[in-house]
């Protein structure tokens, strides 16, 4: 007992930035290059939204400086918006804050713990403050220096100076140490490079210890900004309902659906009153077994769930009662009761099978149970009944309405009992969402799933384009060169998503390897290169799940071939906080996996037209090289025979080779 005491003396609370100065790696603060990139990653994306935010063609300038062994200078300086001074200790000193969080929109970032991860890291590796210069273009620039009080995840502002000049974006300057730089692949210097592909109206000078390197823009417009989109119904998990519910400014429930969820009207939130019911309802009757079968049945077309949930409690007196109670339903059901009645009594019949033979058919069926209700029903249903009995099924079970009157008409229900539950319901959707529970939001959030809804909308997503990667990729001078955008899709229900895809072949495709050049990856997702954690991603994953031999390549890996992928969402399912590789190996977000495998499958078709083609020319020119060798020798043996001129013979063989 004492000892447990002791144990809990002990107890301690930790703030988030505590957690991640124990945890750099988890940010991307692991192996000196690693490390470096990701602070210029942080801070260039930053950047970048900032520009975007405001519309802005970026000028970003990242300086490197050395200090000393494994000890540097960054500078990142953008013309972006600019932060205003209150939030500047914000940004930087605390984790967890900032203006993307919980934001249905396309942005580079999305967490809220970059720009303060990058003061930890120079914090942790050399104690200075970061040294923050900002401007809104207001007049007044703001030069502040700023540290992190860790255990309170709070920014400190250690000095503000202010001047007065015309000036608009933001520049930060901090010192490093555990850190290292070089022109390799997985470096700075190929980061920005990618950067600069995957954002080809950016112009980035980067001035490092060697010197200073240009990555121009190729597109002198402003892309259209992202727009913000509504989360959609299907989409949507309790907590995030919760959160919602906390955040609006709607007073009453009902309102907080259609104002801050997307499809959501006002003429489905009286249709969900109906759901609502219905599901209260089932909930009232779950417990009595026989009432539940008869629900089932109203509500599950899906045999293998009934079959495995009650078939070996049926027994002739309950298909008895099953039989009398569809009989006594009410006249306009009574071509339904049928089909209920027939559907219950396959079920019955089916549970007399042995086992093996049970166990035989649902082998045979397993994938889909609706076929084995078929094969069962074969014999008592023919197809136009089943059919027609399906349709019914799922006539009923779509509407809660429909539901809700037959067990009226049962009388399960009584009319007391069904007001009770109206006003119920009628009172939940009028209370102030910030009074919602757990229980209140996961009824919600079921009962919507419930519902059809249009489509998530995905105008608000913005691709690079065709065109621009077009023009990113030609900069490689590759022979051939193929881009597509796909058409934006959802995943997880309600997730938009976009994918686009680039194969540059010959030139400088591809990356250099021991025996000539291979194929490489460009992994984005959001316009954002991803250098690390290649193997455990999922763009890699769909990449190489391609297979590359049936689109002309010799080898997968051995190939002047660039892949270029860019993945843009509203939310992006990283696998960690350091962002750097696509979680895409879930059932939750296939969809992703199988439209960038589609997409490359398009441009991989051209590609071996292409491939093709250039083996085909490359053969016959082969073969007309050699047989130009020989043309002398022919020439000579056919104006023996023909006692015609030699040079005369062999100036038309050559003239028919052309
Ligand atoms: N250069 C900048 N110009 C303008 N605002 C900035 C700049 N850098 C950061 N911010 C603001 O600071 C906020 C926090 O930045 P931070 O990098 O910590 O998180 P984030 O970009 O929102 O998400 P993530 O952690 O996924 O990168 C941003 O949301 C943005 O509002």
């Amino acid at each position: 007992m004492a000892d447990e005491v002791n144990l809990f003396d002990e107890f301690k609370e930790h703030s988030i930035s505590e957690f991640f100065r124990k945890n750099k790696h988890m940010l991307g603060y692991s192996g000196k290059l690693r490390s470096m990139t990701t602070i210029i990653h942080e801070l260039v994306t930053n950047s970048m939204d900032a520009c975007e935010e405001a519309e802005i063609l970026p000028d970003i300038n990242v300086t490197i400086e050395r200090l000393g062994n494994e000890y540097y200078k960054l500078i990142v300086e953008d013309n972006g918006s600019g932060i205003p001074p209150k939030y500047v200790p914000k940004v930087f000193g605390k984790m967890l804050a900032g203006s993307k969080l919980h934001r249905q929109i396309q942005s580079r970032g999305q967490q809220g713990i970059g720009a303060a991860g990058v003061l930890l890291f120079s914090q942790m590796t050399t104690g200075k403050p970061l040294k923050i210069t900002t401007s809104t273009g207001d007049g007044v620039i703001h030069e502040m220096d700023i540290q992190m009080s860790i255990s309170k995840n709070e920014g400190d502002v250690l000095s503000h100076k202010t001047r007065e000049g015309m000036y608009r974006g933001t520049k930060v300057e901090g010192e490093f140490k555990e850190v290292t730089y070089s022109r390799r692949e997985q470096g700075p210097f190929e980061y920005l490079r990618r950067i600069s592909l995957s954002t080809p109206h950016s112009k980035i000078t980067l001035k490092d210890p060697e010197e200073e390197v240009l990555f121009d823009r190729t597109v002198f417009q402003v892309p259209e900004k992202p727009e913000e989109m509504k989360p959609h119904p299907h989409g949507i998990t309790t907590d995030e309902m919760l959160h919602i519910a906390r955040e609006t400014e709607s007073s009453r429930l009902s309102s907080m659906l259609s104002s801050e969820l997307s499809r959501v009207t006002t003429k489905r939130v009286k249709e969900l009153e109906m759901y609502i019911l219905r599901d209260k309802l089932l909930e009232q009757y779950r417990d009595s077994f026989f009432w539940d079968t008869v629900i089932e049945c109203y509500l599950n077309a899906d045999f293998k769930y009934y079959f495995d949930k009650y078939g070996k409690y049926f027994d002739k007196k309950e298909i008895e009662e099953v039989n009398n109670l569809i009989l006594g339903l009410p006249e306009g059901l009574s071509e339904l009761k049928q089909y209920y009645l027939k559907y219950i009594i396959t079920e019955y019949l089916f549970n007399k099978f042995d086992e093996d033979h049970i166990k035989e058919i649902r082998n045979q069926f397993k994938k889909k149970p609706e076929n084995f209700v078929e094969y069962v029903s074969k014999q008592y249903l023919n197809a136009s009944q089943m059919d027609e009995f399906r349709k019914k099924v799922r006539y009923i079970t779509k509407r809660p309405e429909s539901f809700v009157n037959s067990l009226v008409e049962f009388s399960m229900v009584s009319d007391v009992e069904l007001e009770k539950y109206k006003k119920g319901i009628k009172k939940l959707l009028k209370i102030n969402p910030k009074d919602v529970d757990w229980k209140e939001a996961e009824l919600l959030v079921s009962v919507l799933q419930d519902m059809d809804f249009m489509a998530p909308s995905t105008i608000g997503l913005r691709p690079i384009g065709d065109e621009n990667i077009l023009k990113s990729l030609e900069t490689l001078e590759p022979d051939f060169l193929k881009t597509l955008t796909r058409k934006p899709k959802t995943y997880k229900g309600g997730i938009p998503f976009a994918v686009e895809v680039g194969i540059a072949y010959g030139g400088n495709a591809g990356r250099f390897g021991e025996n000539g050049r291979k194929m490489e990856i460009m992994r984005n997702s959001n316009h954002v290169p991803l250098l690390f954690d290649t193997t455990g991603c999922g763009l890699t994953n769909a990449v190489k799940s391609v297979n590359w031999k049936r689109y002309g390549l010799r080898s997968d890996e051995d190939a002047p071939i660039t892949i270029f992928v860019n993945l843009i969402s509203t939310h992006i399912p990283y696998t960690s906080a350091g962002k750097q590789a696509i979680s895409t190996g879930t059932e939750d977000n296939e969809e992703i996996f199988n439209e960038i495998r589609q997409a490359l499958m398009i441009c991989g078709r051209d590609l071996n037209n292409y491939i093709s083609r250039i083996r085909k020319a490359k053969e016959e020119e082969q073969k007309r090289k050699y047989v130009m060798k020989y043309a002398m020798v022919f020439a000579e043996g056919l104006s023996s025979i023909t006692q015609k001129p030699k040079d005369e013979i062999e100036e038309n063989i050559i003239y028919l080779l052309r």
